[in-house]
Parts: structure tokens; sequence; C-alpha cells
């Protein structure tokens, strides 16, 4: 593997994964990962299926909790603070760390509530107007929903649905904002809108996108991880992360073979 741990120069890490590994049940997903994510930048993970991208996104914001035979090993700091201490709640992490998906799911609820309903839930006080109004500005939403926002977030397009959901995240002031996929549901202008805003969002926001399309990588990232499989003795698929540097480093100049034949497209 190259890079042990790749730290971005000058730049702050928000995240830190130390030699961490992923059990589902008695199956090793993903194995001995080493991986900074700096402040304010975005890194995405690319690799074939089944290679552990969206078991470590779910890492950073304890969202695999929720699946009784997962168990993880080694250590991921936030701000050099231990997530999986004894001492942390993961709906706090959760709330710092935010998680928009692949699918949109807005709530079946209007477009104001869709902002308004998770601020309440974690006791904003502030205006709320003033607050749904900023959140739909910051996903480049506010013109196109303006003089709607008691319509259902159902009822607008899924390009739409995903900028609400991203609105719907950085309405709780989160630090890190996780994608996983969020485009492989839209079409290409959605993709693209959702591609700018991503550019404008890292301005104050980490973000960490797991991506099948590595021009969207190209596009979008300053830093890019490529995971892969190996098969093992027991006939299981075990993810490693093979190499992970600056993206232009990536798809211009990557040190190892498997990434050079990912990127140029010669499996995977
Ligand atoms: N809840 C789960 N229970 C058991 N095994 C799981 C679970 N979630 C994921 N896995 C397994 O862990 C491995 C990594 O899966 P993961 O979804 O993280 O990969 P991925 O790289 O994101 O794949 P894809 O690109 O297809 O979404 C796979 O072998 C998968 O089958």
């Amino acid at each position: 593997m190259v890079n042990d741990t790749v730290t971005a120069n000058q730049t702050e890490t928000v995240l830190r994964a130390e030699n961490v590994s992923v059990y589902y049940g008695d199956f090793l997903a993903l194995k001995g990962i080493y991986i900074d994510i700096p402040k304010n930048n975005v890194t995405a993970f690319i690799g074939p299926s089944g290679c552990g991208k969206s078991t470590l996104l779910r890492c950073y914001n304890r969202l695999n909790d929720l699946i009784p035979i997962f168990r993880l090993e080694g250590l991921i700091s936030y701000h050099d603070c231990n997530l999986y201490g004894k001492e942390i709640d993961p709906v706090q992490v959760r709330r710092r760390i935010g998680m928009v998906f692949q699918r949109p799911n807005p709530f079946p609820k209007t477009i104001y509530d869709n902002i308004a309903f998770g601020a309440k839930i974690n006791g904003y006080k502030g205006d709320m107007d003033e607050l749904v109004e900023r959140s739909l500005r910051q996903a480049a939403l506010w013109d196109e929903v303006k003089d709607k926002l008691q319509q259902s977030g159902l009822a607008i397009s899924g390009g739409q649905q995903q900028r609400l959901c991203i609105a719907r995240a950085v309405a709780l002031q989160p630090d890190v904002v996780l994608m996983d996929e969020p485009c492989s549901a839209l079409d290409p202008i959605s993709t693209l809108k959702v591609e700018e805003l991503i550019h404008e969002l890292k301005k104050q926001y980490t973000i960490v996108i797991v991506t099948h399309n590595m021009q969207q990588a190209s596009r979008v990232a300053d830093y890019t991880a490529f995971f892969n499989v190996i098969p093992t003795d027991e006939g299981n698929r075990q993810g490693y992360l093979v190499e992970y540097n600056r993206t232009e480093n990536i798809f211009q100049n990557p040190q190892e073979k498997a990434t050079m034949e990912y990127v140029s497209g010669r499996f995977g």
C-alpha cells in the first residue's frame, strides 16, 4: 500500500483512521485502513463493488452501530477524540457528521418542515424562517422552491429532492458531510448541480464522497482514496486501501498498478 497515512500538507485532519478493520460477524470486510481526512477538502472513495467504501463512510458517523453483527477494530478519531469512546453519544456524532444517501430520501413533509423538523428536534432556538432560507440557499435550491415551501418535499424532482436532503443535512450545522453516491440516481444536469454545490460546500464543511463515477471523483475531489478487494483463502472478498493521494496524482500518476488499471477503466 502506498502512503500509509496521507496527511494533507498544512491542512488540519478532521477524521483519522488508524489500522481500522471492520467485521460483519466473522467476515472481515475491510482490513487495516490508515487514512486522514483533511478539513475543508473533498475526499473521494473509489473502487470496485464490495471493497468497503460505504462501510468506511458509515464508520465515520457510527451508522454501522445499528448493524448488530458489525465490529470495528483500530481507532477512528474525530478532531483527535476517539469516535468510538465510551463517553461519545452516537446521536451527537451524527449531528456533527451528517450524511446524504444514494437515493434522495426527503421526509414526507413540506419542504419547509424537511429543514425545520431536524432543527427543532435538536433544540434550535433561532429564527426558523431564516434557517430554512439559509439552508436552502446553501444547497442552491432556494430560487427553485421559495414559492412552494408548503408543498411536499416529495413533490419536486429527484435532483431537487437530493439538494433538499443536502439542505436538511447542512441545517444542522454539521462539521462534516458524508455523501454515499449522492448522484447515482440523478440525471446529468442534476448531477452537475450537485457537483457545483459540493465545490461551494467545501468552503464550510469537510466532505467525504463515495462515488462509482471516476469523472466525478476527478471533478469534485481534492483527495482520492482507491480501495480494492482481494479474495481470501476462505473464499471471501476482503477490502483494503490501495492508494490515497491528491486526486491529480491518483488519476495521472498512480503509484500502484491496480490503481492505474482501475482509473484507466481496465477493470472494476
Ligand atoms: N450489513 C451488512 N452485513 C453483512 N455484510 C455486509 C453488510 N454491509 C456490507 N457488507 C459486506 O461488506 C463488504 C463491503 O460492502 P460495502 O457496501 O461497504 O462496499 P462498497 O465498496 O461500498 O460496495 P458498492 O460499491 O457495491 O456499494 C461487502 O462484501 C458487503 O457484502
